[in-house]
């Protein structure tokens, strides 16, 4: 069944409308360090920016976590934040929050109108994703539901079935990240990838990191992939490369393939 992917905006962006977006992580331990990525960050003009909270130092102190929430919010102006405490299983940073804890902030932060996307794992109990998807809800922020796999690559029906888990359990995009031990298994992501999104309601990201990976950064879009993540000042995960770059090709693919259509 082919159903065509529907897109959402969020500030103003369109995530999933055809052309594909670059988001930026922050991974900075405290304020002064977020502030200053940012600033040499947002002269790079991408899309999305992502906190990784799971790097900052000060992340048990709620207020210490809104007060650096306000100050990226007031830097970034209509750039949509994506808010995310990578889990330490599938690559994070260790913290020390339980993941009631966790929940517990992720509400506070979502109630606090200085974030419009957040980012929790598939492999999450169902009832925390299920509360966390009506939390979000209610403050009009974003849920993306995904999965990471740092070892291997998945076959392609159990990364599609990672893509629809996360429709099926409430997302607004689905994301995918898995590691490469070869060309194969870039064609097995970029596979699902293609036909998840023929077959998704919601926008969808994917990548192969690692530096074999770096083709699915470049040019994931083309088989459905409506995010990448690319190095503002510092990266987040293996094989990301620096935004400047990664736009550079990007815009020759889109140019010399006709303007971005698969
Ligand atoms: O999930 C992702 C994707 C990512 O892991 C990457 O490989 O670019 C980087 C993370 O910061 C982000 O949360």
């Amino acid at each position: 069944m082919n159903v065509s992917k529907r897109s959402i905006t969020v500030k103003g962006t369109i995530i999933g409308g055809g052309i594909p977006l670059i988001c930026t992580p922050l991974i900075g331990m405290d304020q002064d360090q977020i502030l200053s990525e940012l600033q040499n960050t947002l002269p790079k003009a991408p899309d999305l920016i992502e906190w990784r909270a799971d790097f900052f130092s000060h992340l048990p102190n709620t207020d210490a976590v809104l007060d650096t929430l306000a100050g990226i919010q007031e830097t970034i102006a209509q750039t949509p934040l994506l808010f995310t405490v990578r889990s330490q299983r599938e690559g994070g940073e260790p913290i020390a929050l339980s993941e009631s804890d966790k929940l517990m902030l992720f509400e506070k932060v979502c109630g606090s109108g200085g974030i419009d996307l957040i980012d929790y794992e598939l492999v999450n109990e169902k009832e925390n994703i299920h509360h966390l998807s009506r939390v979000a809800e209610e403050a009009g922020v974003r849920l993306i539901l995904s999965y990471h796999n740092f070892e291997s690559t998945p076959v392609s029906s159990d990364i599609l079935g990672k893509l629809l888990e996360a429709e099926s359990r409430g997302a607004d995009i689905a994301k995918v990240a898995v590691m490469p031990h070869s060309s194969q298994d870039l064609l097995t992501l970029l596979q699902a990838t293609l036909t998840a999104s023929q077959q998704l309601r919601i926008p969808l990201i994917t990548m192969s990191m690692g530096g074999l990976g770096t083709l699915t950064r470049l040019a994931g879009w083309m088989f459905g992939s409506d995010v990448t993540f690319a190095i503002g000042k510092q990266g987040s995960a293996p094989g990301q490369i620096p935004i400047e770059e990664l736009r550079e090709v990007m815009q020759s693919i889109q140019q010399w393939a006709g303007g971005g259509q698969t």
